[in-house]
């Protein structure tokens, strides 16, 4: 399997390749250079596998020629056998069309998870094939931090600096970062918003000055192999919903607009999904995108659903590119004019494919407790704000007729609600309980550092502190 760059003009990859290069080195995003595709009668015989089976039968046709069928399942063993419920990524109903899809069953208890746990491994795999290091840089509004970190701490080969908004994550999220003591973790806390830590990470792909010293890797979803691994779990759960015989809907907490494209993938595989509903919060750059075409960014406004708290949505360019015809000349221009100016238009062939399988909708913060309250009340279920942003939406989206009742429609549970227990007690009167896995957190001492807002500082401290440089 080949990948190719949204940009256009950086040189293909195999997986192997994408994996470790992260963002392509035209500033665009990897995707392979054509679907691979599944029958129904294939779709069919996947019922019935485990999660681990599953995930090497869906993810084979991505990673052909880099890892043999035995790695990727032995990996897919190892990765999936260590989830905190035997179905890595169980299935709860809550009335006759809503259901629920806990993805917060990993080592941190969100859905970043099921996929970093496979990327640090495959990390360690392709590093020690190619006998080399990795300076992984990434920004984190939340979840990522603490998953990267928990996949690669300890390792000797890669060493990862992640960047959070300083006090814009809630504090469980935060201290599941900074006390992670190993020799290759940094956490930089700096002055800004995720917006701003997500463009110095991008810029530093693209900055000789860097790239110069050191071989940069990614664990945000511009790296491929985190999509890849998310789209399992939209074939595990349609599979016990009915597929290949019965569509699926799907509601889904959109940030970063990686999880959402997961199931664009999958889509695109064969797999029967009626729609797609990217459900925001205020900060909806993404709703207005979908709705009217129009792509710009504001301000982002701090809200209960922290890990949402994002405008410059980064695989949404997966989804122009795709959508829009596979014009890569034509959308690094677009994308160029969108950094300049934090505004664009879709063209019409993007809104149009867009249009073909995905809808959105916006929840406020009354929206999201509303959505929290009923899920308790009428399900017994205490979801997490970003899952409740979710559930609004599928609400809204069945209420408005979008997806006709007998469609089961299922909303992503991104997040376990003990890593928000502020908000969720403020919503519905419960403070749940973090499980025992995660630990003493509030008895372990925290380390990170402070830095200004400005890229010059974050890079310069990269660059002071890579085990990497040093050996340079
Ligand atoms: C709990 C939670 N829900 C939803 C999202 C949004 O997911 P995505 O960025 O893939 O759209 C995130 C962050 O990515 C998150 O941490
Ligand atoms: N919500 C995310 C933001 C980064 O998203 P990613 O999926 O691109 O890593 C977080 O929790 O950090």
């Amino acid at each position: 399997m080949q990948y190719v760059s949204t940009r256009g003009s950086a040189p293909a990859l195999d997986f192997e390749g994408v994996t470790l290069a992260g963002l392509a080195s035209d500033g665009g995003l990897y995707l392979p250079a054509e679907w691979p595709r599944f029958s129904e009668a294939e779709i069919r015989d996947m019922r019935g596998l485990s999660y681990p089976d599953l995930a090497a039968r869906v993810m084979a046709p991505f990673v052909a020629g880099s890892l043999t069928e035995e790695e990727l399942l032995g990996l897919c063993h190892k990765v999936y056998g260590d989830f905190g419920h035997a179905a890595v990524t169980p299935l709860v109903q809550m009335d006759a069309q809503h259901w629920l899809l806990e993805l917060f069953h990993g080592p941190t208890l969100a859905f970043k998870d099921v996929a970093l746990q496979l990327l640090g491994a495959l990390f360690e795999l392709f590093l020690e094939r190619r006998d080399q290091r990795l300076t992984i840089v990434g920004a984190t509004s939340g979840d990522t931090g603490s998953a990267a970190i928990h996949a690669v701490a300890g390792g000797t080969r890669a060493e990862i600096f992640m960047l959070h908004p300083k006090g814009r994550v809630s504090e469980v999220q935060r201290r599941q970062m900074t006390t992670v003591r190993a020799p290759n973790v940094h956490n930089l806390a700096i002055e800004g918003s995720f917006d701003d830590a997500q463009a110095h990470v991008k810029r530093m792909f693209t900055d000789p000055e860097v790239t110069r010293v050191l071989d940069l890797g990614a664990v945000n979803s511009i790296n491929w192999a985190r999509l890849m691994a998310q789209v399992v779990y939209y074939f595990a759960s349609a599979l016990q919903l009915g597929a290949p015989d019965r569509s699926v809907a799907y509601s889904v907490p959109t940030g970063n607009f990686g999880d959402v494209f997961a199931g664009y993938v999958a889509a695109k595989m064969g797999l029967p999904v009626e729609r797609l509903i990217v459900a925001t919060n205020v900060n909806d750059i993404l709703h207005r995108a979908l709705s009217s075409g129009d792509y710009s960014a504001g301000g982002v406004t701090p809200t209960i659903t922290p890990s949402m708290d994002i405008q410059v949505s980064s695989n949404f360019e997966r989804l122009l590119f795709d959508a829009g015809g596979r014009d890569g000349a034509a959308l690094a221009d677009q994308m160029r004019s969108f950094e300049a100016s934090k505004a664009m238009q879709l063209t019409n062939a993007q809104a149009e494919g867009a249009a073909a399988l995905f809808t959105s909708a916006r929840a406020d913060q009354t929206e999201t407790a509303r959505a929290m309250q009923w899920a308790y009340r009428n399900a017994g279920q205490v979801i997490d704000p970003h899952t409740g942003v979710g559930l609004h939406a599928a609400q809204a989206m069945a209420a408005e007729g979008v997806v006709a009742p007998q469609v089961p429609l299922v909303t992503l549970a991104t997040a376990h609600p003990a890593k928000f227990n502020d908000a969720v007690e403020r919503a519905i009167g419960v403070r749940p309980a973090l499980p025992s896995r995660v630990g003493d957190l509030f008895g372990r001492e925290e380390s990170y550092v402070e830095l200004a807002g400005d890229y010059a500082t974050t890079r310069d401290y990269v660059l002071s502190h890579a085990a990497a440089s040093g050996e340079a």
